[in-house]
């Protein structure tokens, strides 16, 4: 039988039942299931029974029952509808073609999918040090641009030691949600609105809070190219990618492939993560990236008496962004400072950006700023003054 389509749903019902089809979206896609290909058939009967053939990629996809239990809502909510059922079944391999071309597009023919044509802003993030939360951060910094209404993809590129999974609430129980295949095409998981992959959604079975990823430059190299190529985000405005901290084979790989991306530094206020956070972002401009702004995270905790307590001194940030600044370069700005917050800290642990949960949080306050000082910024005006936000 043909995939349904306007024509295909004849009486007003069946108009209405389309019409609330096309508000249920594929979770992975973010597109209406009737623009996909996915609605099978629309059948209602004179009493208002309504009867739709759903139609996924592969059986028992992670986001089959959303589908199913969207679109079951949606049918049961159309005018005129009395009694709703779903009948789901499995593309064939012609179907299955057919929905990857209607998801990729003209975009089929251009590779790769984040090269010097395209129009997503690449924004990579880095850190001298480890630990400064530089993949606190990252997520952070990606649910922000979502909720500002940009449509955000964010590669874990932190192979050895990736976390975003579980700061973007994809990890439970040392279970990680895997990304859905059609074909040779890797659809990310949402979480909060972005797009997101990570190399802890390919290690099978294995629990990833026991599983360690111990890879050499090529191989790195190769996972970083198929998350560039394989993985369809699709129109992107902006890609965050959290980079393992220091200058190893992964910045080198990311510089590579992505020499227009630009580089967000993270550093502590310490003075003495300056001089590694400097080194990073020089390893980034040697591969031809802009650094864009410096972030200082873990800056002063407030006390209960008014006080802040600094914890990690002060001064890091803004020295790392002024030795970052030359003539050449332009200036760099140091684009916020986000405090020490328990609560910001407990936020991430639990799989929930503080920028969403606990939007009054002086951390995450904070980055909204700085999301929306990135926003400001746009794209390709690297070394330009910004204001800071005082948020
Ligand atoms: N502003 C903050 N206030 C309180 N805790 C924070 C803050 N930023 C990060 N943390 C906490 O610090 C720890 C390290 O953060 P995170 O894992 O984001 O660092 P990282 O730089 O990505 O580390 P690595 O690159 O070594 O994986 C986490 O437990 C995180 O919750």
């Amino acid at each position: 039988m043909p995939m349904a389509d306007r024509s295909t749903a004849k009486s007003p019902v069946e108009s209405a039942v389309w019409a609330a089809l096309g508000r249920v979206k594929d979770p992975e896609i973010l597109r209406p299931v009737t623009e996909l290909g996915m609605i099978d058939g629309i059948e209602v009967d004179e009493a208002g029974a309504a009867a739709v053939r759903l139609k996924l990629t592969i059986a028992g996809c992670p986001a089959a029952r959303r589908i199913e239990a969207d679109a079951l809502a949606a049918i049961e909510g159309a005018p005129g509808v009395t009694a709703a059922t779903i009948e789901v079944g499995v593309m064939t391999p012609e179907e299955r073609q057919a929905f990857i071309e209607r998801v990729r597009g003209d975009r089929a023919l251009r590779a790769p999918q984040f090269g010097e044509d395209s129009l997503t802003r690449v924004i990579a993030v880095t850190s001298g040090k480890g630990g400064v939360g530089k993949s606190s951060l990252t997520a952070n910094l990606a649910a922000a641009l979502a909720a500002q209404g940009r449509t955000v993809g964010l590669i874990d590129a932190d192979v050895f030691g990736f976390s975003i999974p579980a700061l973007m609430g994809l990890s439970r129980d040392g279970r990680v949600e895997q990304p859905t295949r059609v074909d040779d095409m890797i659809l990310p998981p949402v979480a909060h609105g972005v797009k997101v992959i990570s190399i802890g959604m390919f290690l099978g079975d294995a629990d990833p809070r026991e599983t360690a990823v111990s890879w050499r430059g090529p191989m790195l190299h190769r996972t970083i190219e198929q998350f560039l190529g394989d993985v369809w985000f699709g129109d992107l405005d902006v890609l965050l990618l959290d980079l393992p901290p220091g200058t190893g084979d992964v910045a080198i790989s990311v510089g590579q492939l992505l020499p227009q991306a630009e580089v967000l530094v993270v550093t502590t206020p310490q003075p003495a993560a300056a001089d590694v956070a400097v080194r990073s972002a020089l390893v980034a401009r040697q591969t031809g990236q802009r650094v864009i702004g410096v972030v200082e995270n873990m800056a002063g905790l407030p006390q209960p008496d008014g006080t802040v307590l600094e914890l990690f001194g002060s001064g890091g940030g803004a020295a790392v962004a002024e030795r970052l600044s030359a003539p050449e370069h332009g200036k760099v700005p140091l684009l916020g400072s986000v405090p020490l917050s328990p609560s910001f800290r407990a936020a991430g642990d639990a799989g929930t950006p503080a920028v969403l949960e606990l939007p009054d949080d002086a951390a995450a306050r904070a980055i909204t700023g700085i999301a929306a000082a990135l926003t400001r910024q746009g794209r390709g005006l690297a070394g330009r003054p910004l204001p800071l936000d005082p948020r």
